[in-house]
């Protein structure tokens, strides 16, 4: 049958071997081993369903989602999973609730903000659920600008108490995931007031609903921002509005490991540095890159399935019409994305290990690696998750008409994943942080500060501003040291042409804002480059399994060509290539194609997903496809019955009106 032989065959000329390649996936075998194990216990668990989430009202959704997370810490308990098989359960529920938030934002944030003394208090509370926390920074009017927030915290020495306050409508906190109807507690920012003065953002932890009856404290009102975009999708979660008015917590619920108030009122900072208040947003970005591997890959796994299945034209010689995976144009736009997936798998395993390094050095009082691990967090995020929005809608195009039915899985994954292009900081803004970061490492080349980590490129800035790219046949593109230079001589020449064009204006702010589009394009080449070494590096690991390592040579390749060939006025432009090159680069993409081919199946295998957490008829394992589909059309709620409710009131009269016309 169809879509069963299809996928069997396929999985028969694997010229690699996929068990491998799950563990290079997850990560190490102990990872694989709990991710396939957590991942089976949720889909065999009914309450865990998710068919029926896009047919549901706002409210029954919800209510729903209520009802898993409460399964989901029963199960936790009753099977004593550990922190880690804790958060694989919630990641394989597959569906925002505020606790993520409570997980992912505010027990994160006592703990990096928080003192010892305070996390002693806090975090028990928070890690058996007694309390439910949020994280309510954003307000109506003030999202990207964190430093234009306007609710204050006003210390009070009469009564050792801060004074939480919305003066404004726009003061209002808006957004917070979990507030809107279900936390109890929030770490809320605010400006600290002392004796009138103005000290800046930081946070605070307030109680927002009494832990008896859950109505809300005096002084706060609360509630949810109404729908978001998709049917299910996002709507799952509770984001809220949130006003104050003259609310008091006592003085030591303000955040204090950065600065402290004391009794007398006095702000003492501590030799951290300020920005550690920013320090979730640099957690919860490292932590969306990795996320954005597994959004992207879930996306592929389908489409590609499916494109082995599905068949269009071009009989052959048995009778049978071809594969549309066969096809050139097929291939062209969904293997890049496979080796994507695959590349902000390792640049998120990287970046995993920068943040647990920036963490330990911070507890050593080392500050130095910080201004990277933010840079490299904001523009990673941002990099990787508009490539996975875009590469999501890419998937559904290429799956045809029956990816945009929702049981396809697509639609509904889409619209979960685009906000991850706006939450955590806007791509763009984000971007310009790292632009930021590259102008001042520019600016200081020659210094005698050698730049360090990911920028230690620009030390060579002398041999990359002349260097010429060395291919003259299309294999040469399959050399890592010429992927390198090429994308190191791109992204070096177009931070030093922002550099210099920024130095013509005599105001810098100024110039910064003029050149921002172009400054945008060097932090994206910068990014891409960073993808690109992570995965070469990763290559130069010990990998082993039959074929493993010779698959991921090709992704990678896959995946840098493709960057090359998407963006080639950079590198035409900047001289970093020749037109010839460029061509050259395309002919080998091609055949790295043809390579890829036989493998796709199994390539997308080893992401080791159940078709619970796939959740898409055009994405089984076992490719039964086409009787899927149908059965699954006749289970929506309009095919309950034959004749539609409202046949009597709208269509017969319709349908007896036209009859008296013809009469006429
Ligand atoms: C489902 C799985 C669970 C996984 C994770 C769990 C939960 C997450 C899941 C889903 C997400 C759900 C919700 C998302 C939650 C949110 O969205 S919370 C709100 C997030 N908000 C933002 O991200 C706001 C974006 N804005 C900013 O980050 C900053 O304000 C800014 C744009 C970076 C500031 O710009 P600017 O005005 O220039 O900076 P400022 O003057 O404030 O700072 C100047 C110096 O500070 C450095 N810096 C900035 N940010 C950081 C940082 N985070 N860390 C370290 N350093 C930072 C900056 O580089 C400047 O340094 P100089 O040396 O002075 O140049
Ligand atoms: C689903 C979802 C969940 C969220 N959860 C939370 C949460 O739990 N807690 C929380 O506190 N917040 C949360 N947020 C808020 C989120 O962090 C902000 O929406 C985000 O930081 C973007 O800020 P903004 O909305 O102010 O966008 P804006 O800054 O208003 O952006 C609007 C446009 O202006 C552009 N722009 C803004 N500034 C600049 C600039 N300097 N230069 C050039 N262009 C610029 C942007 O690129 C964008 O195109 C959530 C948001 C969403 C959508």
């Amino acid at each position: 049958m169809a879509g069963f032989d299809d996928l069997a065959s396929e999985r028969s000329k694997a010229q690699f071997d996929v068990e491998e390649m799950k563990v290079i996936w997850a990560g190490s075998r102990h990872t694989l081993e709990v991710s396939d194990r957590i991942s089976r216990l949720v889909a065999n668990d009914p309450v865990f369903r998710k068919d029926t989430r896009t047919m549901l009202s706002r409210k029954d959704l919800f209510k729903n989602t209520l009802r898993k997370a409460a399964h989901a810490w029963k199960r936790i308990i009753e099977l004593r999973l550990s922190e880690e098989e804790a958060a694989e359960l919630r990641f394989y529920v597959d569906e925002p609730a505020f606790m993520d938030l409570h997980w992912g934002m505010f027990i994160p944030t006592i703990k990096g903000q928080g003192t010892e003394e305070q996390q002693q208090k806090w975090l028990p509370l928070a890690y058996k659920m007694k309390i439910i926390g949020c994280y309510a920074q954003t307000e109506l009017g003030h999202g990207s600008n964190v430093q234009g927030l306007e609710t204050t915290a006003t210390f009070d020495p009469q009564t050792d108490e801060f004074i939480i306050h919305s003066p404004t409508l726009t003061s209002s906190k808006w957004w917070p995931g979990g507030l809107g109807k279900v936390s109890t507690h929030a770490v809320v920012y605010g400006r600290l007031i002392i004796d009138s003065k103005d000290y800046g953002v930081n946070g605070f932890i307030v109680q927002l609903r009494s832990l008896d009856d859950h109505l809300p404290l005096p002084g706060i009102t609360i509630g949810d921002i109404g729908m978001k975009f998709g049917s299910g999708a996002y709507n799952t979660m509770d984001n809220g509005v949130l006003r104050f008015d003259h609310v008091r917590i006592p003085r030591d619920q303000m955040l204090m490991r950065v600065s402290q108030v004391t009794r007398e009122g006095k702000l003492v900072q501590s030799n951290v540095p300020w920005q550690l208040v920013y320090g979730t947003m640099v957690y919860v970005r490292q932590k969306i890159v990795s996320d954005a591997s597994c959004a992207l890959s879930r996306a592929v796994c389908i489409a590609t399935r499916y494109s082995a299945v599905r068949r269009q034209f071009g009989l052959q010689s048995n009778g049978i019409e071809t594969q549309v995976i066969d096809y050139k144009t097929q291939q062209s736009r969904l293997f890049p994305l496979l080796a994507s997936a695959y590349a902000f798998r390792f640049v998120g395993e990287w970046l995993k290990w920068l943040y647990m390094d920036v963490n330990q050095r911070l507890q050593a009082s080392d500050f130095s690696t910080l201004p990277e691990a933010h840079a490299c967090t904001a523009g990673l995020k941002s990099l990787t998750t508009s490539a996975t929005a875009d590469g999501i809608e890419e998937c559904r195009k290429l799956c045809g008409g029956h990816g945009y039915l929702c049981s396809s899985g697509l639609p509904e994954l889409f619209a979960v994943y685009i906000p991850a292009c706006t939450y955590e900081g806007d791509n763009i803004v984000l971007l310009l942080q790292v632009a930021r970061f590259l102008i001042k490492t520019v600016s200081q080349l020659g210094s005698g500060k050698e730049p360090v980590g990911t920028t230690v490129y620009m030390g060579r800035v002398e041999q990359l501003m002349q260097c010429h790219c060395a291919v003259q046949k299309a294999e040469d593109w399959l050399k890592p040291s010429v992927i390198l230079e090429a994308f190191e001589a791109r992204s070096m020449r177009m931070s030093v042409a922002s550099a210099q064009n920024l130095a013509k204006f005599d105001n810098q702010e100024e110039g910064f804002l003029e050149l921002s589009a172009d400054l945008v394009q060097a932090a994206v080449a910068h990014c891409q480059l960073i993808v690109v070494s992570k995965f070469i590096e990763k290559l130069q690991q010990d990998i082993p399994g039959k074929g493993v390592k010779g698959q991921l040579e090709a992704l990678c390749n896959i995946y840098a060509l493709f960057i090359l060939h998407k963006h080639l006025g950079d590198f035409l432009s900047t001289g970093c290539i020749t037109p010839k090159q460029a061509s050259l680069a395309n002919a080998q993409l091609r055949s790295l194609y043809s390579q890829v081919r036989p493998n796709a199946i199994a390539l997308v295998d080893a992401f080791n997903y159940t078709d619970h957490y796939l959740s898409s008829v055009l994405g089984r394992y076992d490719g039964n496809v086409y009787p899927k589909l149908y059965e699954e059309a006749w289970k929506d709620p309009l095919n309950d019955s034959v004749v539609p409710d409202g046949y009597q009131e709208y269509i017969q009269p319709i349908l007896k009106q036209q009859l008296r016309n013809a009469r006429l």
